[in-house]
């Protein structure tokens, strides 16, 4: 059977509604009405209705949607209902940061390991986390079947560990390095850039 193609902006949406189904979770809400969920999720009902519809028919006419089951419909969807192990490569000032923060494991993730031209065995120990050379990568890749890569190196290497990266089997990559990597179709990139983002803010307080 044909795969089904959903556009890249519904699935960035399935991540707003499975937090909003989060929360009502957490506050006990058993069922919740198509508008009452595209609230939470800051999306229009319509928006939301018609996202969903690429997953079946989840909603009972009058009674809205049932919170566990359209939570659980969702990881499976976003592949998280088992924790994905990630890698993260450039544990600089950022990649240190990002290792830092320990609530990605909540969020379905596991950084399994860190990666960098210069590993720093002070660094492992402040981070709580493998820091591995490069010399390293492609075996832990193959061997972990590791999928997915958060990328934080300097933007002039950024290409060169990308190639690495895919060659050693990475399927996709969260890239912060400040530019558009070139990936084979069958490889997805998503950039974070908060200059960007700042840039975008700074439009709207003219
Ligand atoms: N997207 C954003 O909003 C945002 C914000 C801050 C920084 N950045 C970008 O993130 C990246 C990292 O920034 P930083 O401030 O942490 O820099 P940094 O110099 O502190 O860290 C970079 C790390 O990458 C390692 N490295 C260098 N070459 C490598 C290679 N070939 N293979 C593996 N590791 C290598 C270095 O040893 C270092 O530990 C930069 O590209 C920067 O532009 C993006």
């Amino acid at each position: 059977m044909q795969k089904l193609v959903i556009p890249r902006k519904t699935v960035y949406r399935l991540s707003l509604y499975y937090r909003a189904l989060q929360r009502l979770r957490t506050n006990n809400i058993e069922t919740v009405s198509s508008a009452a969920l595209a609230t939470a999720a800051g999306v229009k009902p319509t928006q939301l209705r018609k996202d969903l519809t690429y997953f079946g028919n989840f909603g009972t006419r009058g009674l809205g949607y049932n919170v566990e089951a359209l939570s659980r419909r969702l990881t499976e969807a976003l592949g998280t209902t088992q924790l994905q192990p990630v890698i993260l490569v450039g544990a600089g000032n950022l990649g240190s940061a990002l290792l830092r923060y320990p609530g990605f494991a909540k969020e379905g993730f596991e950084v399994v390991a860190a990666f960098d031209a210069k590993p720093l065995r002070s660094r492992e120990k402040e981070l709580g986390i493998k820091v591995l050379p490069m010399t390293k990568l492609a075996q832990f890749v193959t061997e972990q079947r590791i999928k997915m890569a958060i990328l934080t190196v300097p933007g002039n290497v950024a290409q060169e560990v990308t190639n690495e990266l895919i060659a050693s089997g990475v399927l996709a990559i969260l890239n912060f390095a400040p530019i558009i990597l070139q990936v084979p179709d069958n490889v997805v990139v998503n950039n974070v850039d908060l200059a960007i983002e700042l840039e975008n803010l700074s439009y709207f307080i003219q």
